[in-house]
């Protein structure tokens, strides 16, 4: 694993801003290396905010939106269009405004998608479309340039919540019953298929999720702070605001901060 880097912002508004400028230069350096770029977005708040300020960024014009796939890191097993979807949010704030290719937009099925009812073969069914991006050979990932995650009061990530059988899992995507965090069934990504993108990126805002970063940063073992289970192959970019980063280990703060 490589060692993970912190970088502390002034407030949310700041962070947003930053990430999506960041998000920006990525997928223009992954196409400009690859002819291609391949992000895997999150849910919440602060994913919200990034959309927009990127949807709203002239950066926006540097980039060939046909050429980007899309995936999620996790989804809530709600209906297509459901407002409470991290599917509806990102396409609400940003893909709904940029010329994509629609094919490259690899929503988590939804509970009135092929599968019904059944979060299991829906998590299936989208193990099988990340395989098949893989292309021939042993691979269960495509390349995958960029993960974005939130991170839960609890410290969870995606929908890897403390405790729960998904931080044991070996598969690469799984269905969440039961979470603590509504609605109880998701589908997610696991620390296996999260860990193979060559950047992972934590994005947290806001005081309420500084205890679970300061954790993650501890030593805290990924079991009961999932936060800590997960690390881009190249880097694992913590990106904070002050209120998220007030309890950092004194390793990670800088005079500045
Ligand atoms: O339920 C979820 O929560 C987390 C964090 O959301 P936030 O609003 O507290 O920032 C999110 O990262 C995850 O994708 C989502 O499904």
């Amino acid at each position: 694993m490589t060692a993970a880097s912190v970088v502390v912002h002034p407030n949310a508004d700041v962070l947003a801003q930053s990430v999506a400028a960041r998000l920006a230069t990525s997928i223009i350096d992954a196409q400009a290396a690859r002819g291609e770029a391949s992000i895997v977005l999150t849910g919440g708040r602060i994913a919200k905010a990034v959309y927009t300020a990127l949807g709203a960024s002239p950066i926006r014009d540097a980039i060939d939106w046909g050429r980007v796939d899309f995936w999620w890191g996790d989804e809530r097993f709600l209906p297509s269009g459901d407002p409470e979807r991290n599917e509806t949010q990102a396409r609400d704030s940003l893909l709904d405004t940029l010329p994509v290719d629609p094919a490259r937009v690899h929503a988590m099925p939804a509970p009135d998608g092929p599968d019904g009812d059944d979060p299991e073969a829906a998590a299936a069914r989208y193990a099988a479309e990340l395989a098949t991006a893989a292309g021939p050979g042993s691979r269960t990932m495509p390349h995958l340039d960029v993960v974005m995650l939130g991170i839960g009061e609890d410290a969870h990530v995606a929908s890897v919540f403390p405790g729960h059988p998904a931080v044991y899992e070996s598969r690469d995507v799984v269905a969440v019953r039961g979470a603590p965090k509504p609605p109880s069934t998701r589908i997610t990504l696991t620390f296996g298929g999260i860990n193979t993108a060559d950047e992972v990126w934590l994005i947290a805002a806001g005081g309420g999720k500084a205890d679970a970063v300061a954790l993650a940063l501890s030593g805290s073992g990924p079991t009961q702070t999932p936060a800590a289970g997960v690390a881009g192959v190249a880097h694992t970019r913590w990106l904070l605001d002050r209120s998220a980063a007030v309890a950092l280990p004194a390793r990670f703060r800088s005079p500045r901060r």
